[in-house]
C-alpha cells in the first residue's frame, strides 16, 4: 500500500538522541499476574478500587461483591439466617451464603476479577494507589493494562501472528478512545508473542455480505477510514513496541505514531514487497530507535516509564502543537486512499494475493 504522504513524513523523521533508563519489566509484571492467583496486595486494590466506582454498579453487583468479600476474610457463611422481613440482611445473607465452601482464595480472585471488569466505571484513577495495575477486560482480541501512568495497548492473536482481523479494527479503536481520556500520560501499542502484527486477516476478504463483494469493499474502506482516523486524532503520545516483524497496515500506521522503538529482531514489508531491518526502517525514519532483541523489553519499557513521568499537559499541548497543521491533510490523504483501495480490493491481483495466501493451507 502506498502512502505517500505518511512516506514523505517519514523520511523527515529523526532518530533522537538517547535518554537515560531505569529498570521496569512490566511484560513480565503482566505475565506473572496473569499465572497467578490473586494475592492479598491485589485484593486490598480492588477494595480501593471499589471505593472510588464512579457509578452506582447496582444492587446484585454489590451484593455479589460483599458475598466474595466475606467469603475471602472469613470463610463459609458462619451467621444466622435473617428474619423474613429483614430485607436487606437477609439478601446479604442470600448471597454469601449461595457461595457455600468456595476456598477463600477463589473468592479473592473473583473478587478482584469482578472489580477488574467493573473498571470503566471507575473514578479517576489518579487516586488510585501508584503502581496499581489495572487490567481492562472486555476484550477478545487486546490485553490492555493500565500502570504507572502508561496504557499498553497489546495484540493478541499470537497464534495468527497477531493479524487484525474486523473484530480486532473494532476493538483497538475502541482501547484507543478510553486511553485518549483515562489518566495515562502515554499510551503504547505492542504486540504478544513472536510478532508485531501480521497486518490485516487475510480471512477477512472471505466473509461476504449479502450485496456482494462491492459491499464488502465498501464496509472495509469505510472502517479502514475511521481505523487510521483513530490513529491521527489520537491526542496523547502514542509509542510503538515493535516487538517483532510488522507487515501491511501495522507498519503504515508507524508514521502515525511519535516514537517507535524495534526490536532488532523485527523486520518490515514495506512498498514492492521489500523487507526491510528494523536498522533500515530506522534510517529511513520509519523507526525511532533499535534495541537488541536480548535487553529490547527491558530498556524500551524503562525509558517508557521516564516519559510517563512527564508533565502530562506539556505532553499533550506539544503534541497538539506539532500535529495540528497536519492533521488535516492526514484526514483528506487517509480519505483518498481509503477510496482507490476500494477498488483495489476488488481487482483480479487483489483476489489472487489473498486466494494465494489462503490455498497455502487450504483454508479455502
Ligand atoms: C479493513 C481492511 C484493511 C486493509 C488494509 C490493510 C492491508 C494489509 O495489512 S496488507 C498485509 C496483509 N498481510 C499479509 O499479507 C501477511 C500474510 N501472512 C504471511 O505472509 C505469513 O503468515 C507471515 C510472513 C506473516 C508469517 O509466516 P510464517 O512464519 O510462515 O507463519 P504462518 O504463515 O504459518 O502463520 C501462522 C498462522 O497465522 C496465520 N496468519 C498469519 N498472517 C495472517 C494474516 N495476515 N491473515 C490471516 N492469517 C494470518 C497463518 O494463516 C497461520 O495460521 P494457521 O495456518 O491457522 O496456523
Amino acid at each position: 500500500m502506498a502512502m505517500a504522504y505518511l512516506a514523505w513524513r517519514l523520511a523527515r523523521r529523526s532518530c533522537p538522541s538517547s535518554l537515560q533508563v531505569t529498570s521496569f519489566p512490566v511484560v513480565q509484571l503482566h505475565m506473572n499476574r496473569t499465572a497467578m492467583r490473586a494475592s492479598q496486595k491485589d485484593f486490598e486494590n480492588s477494595m480501593n478500587q471499589v471505593k472510588l466506582l464512579k457509578k452506582d454498579p447496582g444492587n446484585e453487583v454489590k451484593l455479589k461483591l460483599y458475598a466474595l468479600y466475606k467469603q475471602a476474610t472469613e470463610g463459609p457463611c458462619n451467621m444466622p439466617k435473617p428474619g423474613v422481613f429483614d430485607l436487606i440482611n437477609k439478601a446479604k445473607w442470600d448471597a454469601w451464603n449461595a457461595l457455600g465452601s468456595l476456598p477463600k482464595e477463589a473468592a479473592r480472585q473473583n473478587y478482584v476479577d469482578l472489580v477488574s471488569s467493573l473498571s470503566p466505571s471507575l473514578e479517576s484513577s489518579s487516586q488510585v494507589e501508584p503502581g496499581t495495575d489495572r487490567k481492562s477486560t472486555g476484550f477478545e482480541t487486546l490485553v490492555v493494562t493500565s500502570e504507572d501512568g502508561i496504557t499498553k495497548i497489546m495484540f493478541n492473536r499470537p497464534k495468527k501472528k497477531n493479524a487484525i482481523n474486523t473484530e480486532m479494527y473494532h476493538e483497538i479503536m475502541r482501547a484507543l478512545k478510553a486511553a485518549s481520556k483515562d489518566d495515562s500520560i502515554i499510551t503504547v501499542l505492542t504486540g504478544n508473542g513472536d510478532y508485531y502484527s501480521s497486518g490485516n486477516d487475510l480471512t477477512n476478504f472471505t466473509d461476504i455480505p449479502p450485496g456482494g463483494v462491492e459491499e464488502k469493499a465498501k464496509n472495509n474502506a469505510v472502517l479502514l477510514r475511521e481505523f487510521v482516523g483513530c490513529f491521527i486524532d489520537f491526542p496523547k503520545p502514542l509509542i510503538a513496541v515493535v516487538n517483532g516483524p510488522a507487515v501491511g497496515i501495522s507498519v503504515t500506521l508507524l508514521g502515525l505514531f511519535d516514537a517507535v522503538y524495534a526490536s532488532d529482531r523485527a523486520t518490515e514489508m514495506l512498498i514492492f514487497g521489500k523487507k526491510l531491518t528494523a536498522g533500515e526502517a530506522c534510517a529511513q525514519g520509519l523507526v525511532t530507535e533499535v534495541f537488541p532483541d536480548s535487553t529490547f523489553q527491558k530498556e524500551v519499557w524503562t525509558r517508557l516509564k521516564a516519559f510517563a513521568k512527564l508533565p502530562p499537559n506539556a505532553l499533550r499541548i506539544s503534541k497538539e502543537v506539532i500535529r495540528k497543521r497536519e492533521r488535516e491533510k492526514l484526514h483528506a490523504v487517509n480519505a483518498e486512499e481509503c477510496n482507490v483501495l476500494q477498488g483495489r480490493w476488488l481487482s483480479d491481483e487483489c483476489t489472487n494475493a489473498v486466494v494465494n495466501f489462503l490455498s497455502r493451507k487450504s483454508k479455502l
